[in-house]
């Protein structure tokens, strides 16, 4: 797949099949506009391209700025090695602005749909919005089918209503600690990235070195404060802008999210315990792949208790991994 991120610099796109959306998640319900979008390319022998967006255009138009930040399932470098799997030819990434946004419906259609990508299949949700004030809709592309030469086609409500409601699902599933669900609905375990950072040094008094991990993204949705049994990977980015992670090893663990209240800590903390592991990491990136929420987080009266708790933890993960 290729990745484009100047829309003035585009190839010449073969006969493209051409799906305009945020994909945030790249869960099961994408999916199916995806392999959609991959069946009307093969039609008209062509090439498949997916057009989104970076930012998330709600982080560009919402006006009150008190809203708290959104919370994506996916960052940009997440969503692109997601859709890569699915063999898309070409991923065109378009730096959300408010000029972008801006432009008339008309002008979409013929400055940047028809110029860009001289499409032959445009797929569109039959609610999809677009151009300034969000005056254009399915109904102005099939007003312009024939001038511009390409066909519309619509992705049916019934399948709209699955991406929204599985959207949905998956994060407050991953809000309440239902792995099971957020992974029926993604596809995959939900994962996450972060960087290895310092911590109190506790962990290792107690036989229980953590890796304390910090999200460089903070639209990135964490899940429920809680302890996890995770399978996690130690890698690094292949480039600085946090993007493509690399891994370099593949590992089990246990996690805790929350506020540490046996020590009083009250930061929010993410933190690994890896198994029969015992390296420095400190300044790698770990990603974490959620798989089993074990309980609540507790207040212990004395160290002792915590470390006997986090034991009968690593017993029942290292069961329910096995
Ligand atoms: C599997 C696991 C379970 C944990 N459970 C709790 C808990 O229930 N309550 C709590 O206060 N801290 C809990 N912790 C966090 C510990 O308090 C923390 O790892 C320890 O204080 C070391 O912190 P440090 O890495 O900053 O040195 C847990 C940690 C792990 C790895
Ligand atoms: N099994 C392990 N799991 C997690 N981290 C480990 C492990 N073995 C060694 N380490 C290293 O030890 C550090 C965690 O030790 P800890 O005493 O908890 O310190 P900190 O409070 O800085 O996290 C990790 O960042 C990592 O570099």
């Amino acid at each position: 797949m290729k990745v484009h991120r100047d829309i003035n610099n585009l190839p010449a796109f073969k006969n493209a099949a051409v799906t305009i959306g945020t994909f945030d998640g790249v869960h099961t319900g994408h999916l199916q506009v995806i392999h959609q979008l991959k069946k009307e390319a093969e039609i008209n022998n062509g090439e498949s391209v997916i057009i989104t967006f970076d930012p998330h255009p709600r982080m560009v138009l919402s006006r009150n700025q008190n809203r708290p930040s959104i919370q994506l399932l996916t960052t940009l470098s997440e969503k692109t090695e997601l859709i890569a799997r699915e063999n898309v030819d070409h991923l065109v990434v378009v730096p959300f602005t408010l000029e972008f946004s801006n432009q008339t419906a008309e002008e979409y259609i013929s400055d940047f749909l028809v110029k860009k990508f001289n499409p032959t299949t445009i797929i569109i949700g039959y609610d999809h919005r677009f151009g300034n004030n969000r005056t254009g809709d399915y109904r102005l592309l099939e007003k312009y089918q024939k001038e511009f030469n390409y066909v519309v086609k619509e992705i049916p409500e019934h399948v709209l209503n699955h991406i929204t409601i599985s959207s949905t699902k998956i994060r407050t599933s991953l809000q309440k600690g239902d792995l099971e669900t957020a992974k029926e609905c993604l596809g995959y375990d939900y994962f996450f990235e972060g960087e290895v950072v310092d911590g109190n040094k506790l962990g290792r008094t107690i036989g229980y070195p953590t890796a304390n991990l910090e999200i460089k993204n903070k639209n990135k949705l964490i899940p429920e404060n809680g302890i996890y049994a995770v399978t996690l990977e130690i890698g690094g980015y292949t480039q600085n802008d946090g993007s493509a992670f690399a891994p370099q090893s593949s590992h089990k663990g246990m996690m805790s999210i929350g506020v540490r209240p046996t020590i009083e800590d009250n930061r929010r903390t993410i933190e690994v315990n890896i198994f029969d592991f015992s390296n420095d990491i400190y300044g790698k990136i770990v990603r974490v792949y959620v798989k089993y929420f074990l309980r609540n987080e507790e207040k212990f009266a004395t160290m002792e208790q915590l470390k006997n708790q986090i034991y009968r933890d690593e017993i029942k993960s290292r069961n329910l991994l096995k």
